[in-house]
């Protein structure tokens, strides 16, 4: 097993975090712990996650493996590890990627300071490479360096819109049943061709669902099951559910998850990626006004235009700036009725700078300052403001 840059025998521990980005998401995740233990009506389980990283994305037809390719000029993997770190009680996160690729991975958790990560050498099949995982988290093997957790997530790399509640919908099921995976939807109908090539059966589409990730596992059920596995399943098996019912005996509970699980295969789904993820960034807003607390504040009146547009949006007078950056808004209107200097708005760029939120994201800041402010009729002002921030904002590429 690998650690990440800053070497050592732990999990990658790189470089100095983004200032505190997590601070709402952790707050966020601690609340779902104690989900956990209400409803599982145990104390919370000990939970690491495996991600297969080790594909060559034959079917995306590009010469980078599809975990690497860009999305807004950020690595694919890195949307996903970012949706694993956001939920505090996965305490390790290994990944299994290629030799070749060891050192591509490290950079990319060195550049966007991703934590809690292992590396592990991928197997030439995915369910090589998740055994190669699950061998870093057993005990029973040299040099091992992590604790068995509990619970094991298994979710491929390439799935980066996964949610903290599926994933405690998916632990939680494991705890009671040994097994559980995220379900959807068919949207083709299966059918069994002939020898042939003519159709030869359909299934009844109501019946059947399609089986996407995160999955979980008691620990000792995935690991022995893949102990046990033979090499054809190994070689060619996609399902680990399979697995556990094959070897160790066990029928996973099966939990609706939501539509953006789908996995990155082909090129079209990196451009759906990039939509998706263009669209929820481009919802988020901060306004910030340059004055106390002011219900007249034109700043309080943006937010009343632009809050029917948008999914997110908050207001602040600047003091409590550090918090909302922790909240991760991506986009900030500076409304300057009382100055026409930029000092406000620089100041918030400096902090922008130094929480290196846009590694992450791209960051729009749009500074609005009124130079007649006093004499141009209220209902004027807003009606300039509102249709031109709202379409800058709106617009964010
Ligand atoms: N030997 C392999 C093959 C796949 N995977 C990982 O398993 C996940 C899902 O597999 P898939 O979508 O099939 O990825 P690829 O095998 O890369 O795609 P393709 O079949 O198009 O080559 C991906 O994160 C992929 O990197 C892996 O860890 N090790
Ligand atoms: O078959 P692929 O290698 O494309 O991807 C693996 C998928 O089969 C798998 O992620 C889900 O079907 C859940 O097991």
């Amino acid at each position: 097993m690998e650690s990440g840059p800053s070497g050592g025998s732990r999990p990658a521990e790189p470089g100095p975090r983004l200032r505190g980005l997590r601070g709402a998401d952790a707050a966020a995740s601690a609340s779902s712990l104690s989900r956990f233990g209400a409803e599982a009506g145990c104390r919370a389980p000990a939970v690491a996650a495996v991600l297969p990283a080790g594909g060559s994305g034959e079917r995306m037809g590009v010469p980078t493996p599809k975990q690497f390719c860009p999305i807004l000029e950020r690595p694919l993997i890195s949307y996903t590890l970012q949706a694993l770190e956001r939920v505090s009680w996965i305490k390790d996160i290994i990944v299994a990627v290629t030799g070749e690729n060891m050192e591509t991975m490290k950079g990319i958790i060195q550049r966007y300071q991703h934590k809690r990560i292992s590396l592990v050498e991928a197997g030439v099949t995915r369910h090589r490479s998740i055994f190669n995982g699950l061998k870093a988290l057993a005990e029973d093997q040299p040099n091992c360096r992590l604790s068995k957790p509990e619970v094991v997530i298994i979710h491929d790399a390439v799935r980066p819109f996964v949610e903290e509640d599926v994933l405690l919908n998916v632990v939680t099921a494991a705890q009671e049943h040994g097994a559980s995976g995220a379900i959807r939807p068919l949207v083709s109908t299966v059918i069994s061709p002939s020898v042939d090539s003519c159709l030869d059966h359909s299934l009844e589409r109501a019946r059947y669902r399609a089986s996407e990730m995160p999955q979980a596992f008691l620990f000792d059920v995935i690991y022995e099951a893949y102990q046990q596995c033979s090499d054809y399943d190994l070689e060619f098996g996609t399902e680990c559910l399979h697995l556990a019912l094959k070897y160790s005996h066990i029928k996973a509970k099966l939990v609706e998850g939501s539509p953006d699980l789908w996995k990155v295969t082909y090129k079209r789904d990196l451009y759906a990626a990039e939509s998706i993820i263009k669209e929820r960034i481009s919802q988020q807003v901060c306004v910030v006004m340059d004055t106390k607390e002011d219900e007249e504040h034109v700043g309080r009146c943006l937010e009343e235009m632009l809050k029917t547009e948008l999914n997110h949006i908050k207001v602040t007078s600047g003091q409590d700036l550090q918090q909302i950056i922790v909240e991760q808004c991506y986009n900030f209107v500076c409304m300057n009725v009382m100055t026409s200097d930029f000092e406000k708005t620089q100041r918030l760029l400096n902090m922008l700078e130094e929480s290196n939120l846009s590694i992450l994201y791209p960051v729009v800041v749009i500074s609005v300052h009124f130079l007649d402010y006093e004499s141009v009729p209220f209902g004027q002002k807003m009606e300039k403001v509102g249709k031109n921030v709202g379409k800058i904002v709106c617009s964010v590429d």
